[in-house]
């Protein structure tokens, strides 16, 4: 598991593991980590050219130090300082290593490689000051590694409301940060690279689900395995003008997950679902409702007969609008735009906070919910939180969420918890979509067909060294 946790999650273990270690112990991994990453990157150190930027506190410390032995490495190190205040160690290291200081632009090497924000860490307030702002105008077109976090960005909320940094790489120190896996700062972070601290850290504020975590989470026929006992899910979706959304769902509750998939709707409807899954039936028991996709008008007739049969319900698309009270061991499936319309919001204030919105839907429903978009966000009503973050952008594609919707009701069907259900459904559902583009363009059906290989790669025991 990927886990990110608070500011004062980490402040709390910095502190306590600081106890027992000498005096700027953890700054040395941290730039020690820092260096060696951003050495990694410029393929090299001798003849490179880095600028500093470096804030009051700590995370600029972490860059000077860094910045020290980097240029211990030939690097030529510029340090812009845009405090009075500066990590004196830390300077005083960095210039010993020969690197060079300024609080003047014009100063500064014109053309670096790489710019290191060390702006501000955990302790900055988000936003930044304009003469942070005019020095990565002045340097816009360089690749810039964050110090632990983009400076700028809320830490603790991932929302991004004034002028931040881009990063094409952050290398964070101890444990993941909220702001690395919820959308919108975890746009701004680039590529991830943690460096271990040895910190012990609590439950996290948010999580990501590995291969590992999927492998031991995905449901598997026990020997003596009947069709039943895997468990059956229903479909109800599509309509005279949404046939397609039918196929969709289908498409992704019939990949191998379940015994059984039965659909109900439109005659007509049906009759192209079973044209195109032949092993699909009709009405009958089942252990969990997939409900709305494409539904139209028919939407709140699907979702009440569903709910009538006391099973668990993924709620899509068109059911969403009919959702009044709450829904106990039931999967909500929103975009933004939905769940602004569930929330009475606007659509902006969902996707400049969504893991806030997630939860509170999830508190208000009292059920799962699946806030779809770039890191798509599971909230239980207890508060925890696990982000998706297999998928790509090729993914936002009309019915991709049907899709999605068919694969958690399955896994609902076979068992799972509805936490893990969506968790593990966004996962797969992320995963398939990446095999299916195979770096181009895909379309909705393709992701479904490219589910089975991913459970195959995933089900595949991790190889071990010593049979090879
Ligand atoms: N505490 C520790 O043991 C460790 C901390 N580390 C580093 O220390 C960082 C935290 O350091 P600090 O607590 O000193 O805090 P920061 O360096 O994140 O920033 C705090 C300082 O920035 C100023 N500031 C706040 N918001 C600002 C803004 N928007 N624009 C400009 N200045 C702003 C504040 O006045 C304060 O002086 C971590 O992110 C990490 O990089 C690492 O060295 C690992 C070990
Ligand atoms: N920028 C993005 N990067 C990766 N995945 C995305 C992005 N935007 C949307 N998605 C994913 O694409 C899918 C779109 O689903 P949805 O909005 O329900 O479309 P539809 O209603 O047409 O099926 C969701 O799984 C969502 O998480
Ligand atoms: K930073």
């Amino acid at each position: 598991m990927l886990r990110a946790h608070t500011v004062d999650d980490v402040r709390r273990a910095e502190a306590a593991a600081m106890a027992d270690l000498p005096d700027g112990a953890l700054m040395q991994r941290a730039a020690a980590g820092l260096a060696a990453a951003v050495l990694d990157l410029l393929g090299g150190g001798y003849g490179r050219r880095v600028l500093l930027l470096v804030g009051s506190g700590d995370n600029g410390g972490d860059a000077l130090w860094a910045g020290a032995r980097l240029a211990a490495r030939g690097v030529r190190v510029d340090a812009f300082l845009l405090s009075d205040r500066t990590h004196e160690a830390g300077l005083a290291e960095l210039l010993s290593a020969g690197g060079r200081a300024t609080r003047d632009l014009d100063d500064l090497d014109p053309r670096p490689d790489l710019v290191v924000d060390g702006i501000v860490g955990i302790g900055g307030r988000p936003g930044l000051r304009p003469d942070a702002v005019a020095v990565l105008e002045r340097f816009a077109d360089v690749p810039v590694v964050a110090v632990d976090v983009p400076s700028g960005v809320d830490v603790d909320t991932g929302r991004v409301d004034g002028p931040h940094v881009r990063a094409a790489l952050t290398v964070t120190f101890g444990t993941h940060k909220v702001a690395h896996l919820v959308d919108p700062a975890s746009l701004a972070c680039g590529a991830l690279h943690l460096v271990d601290l040895g910190l012990d850290l609590g439950a996290p504020a948010v999580e990501a689900l590995q291969p590992d975590d999927v492998r031991a989470l995905l449901p598997r026929p026990s020997v003596d395995a009947q069709k039943y006992t895997r468990g059956v899910v229903g479909v109800r979706a599509g309509s005279g003008t949404y046939p397609g959304a039918a196929l969709l769902a289908v498409a992704g509750a019939n990949t191998g997950l379940v015994g059984m998939v039965r659909y109900v709707g439109p005659e007509r409807v049906a009759d192209t679902v079973r044209a195109a899954h032949p092993e699909v039936v009709g009405n009958g028991r089942v252990q969990a409702w997939v409900v709305g996709p494409g539904g139209g008008d028919d939407a709140a007739t699907m979702l009440a007969e569903a709910r009538a049969d006391d099973v668990p319900v993924v709620v899509d698309a068109d059911a969403l609008r009919h959702v009044t009270g709450t829904l106990p061991g039931c999967v909500l499936t929103p975009h933004a735009g939905e769940l602004a319309a569930m929330l009475g919001v606007e659509r902006d204030e969902v996707e400049a906070a969504p893991l806030e919105h997630a939860r509170e839907a999830a508190r208000r429903w009292d059920c799962v919910v699946v806030l779809k978009g770039h890191h798509t966000l599971v909230a239980a009503p207890d508060g925890r939180v696990r982000v998706t973050t297999t998928g790509l952008p090729w993914l936002a594609t009309a019915g991709a969420g049907d899709v999605l919707a068919g694969l958690v009701g399955a896994l609902l069907a076979a068992g799972l918890e509805p936490y893990d259900a969506a968790s593990v459904g966004s996962w797969l559902h992320g995963a398939a979509a990446t095999e299916a583009a195979a770096g181009g363009p895909l379309t909705a059906s393709r992701v479904a067909v490219h589910i089975p290989q991913v459970v195959r790669e995933t089900l595949a025991p991790p190889r071990s060294g010593m049979l090879g």
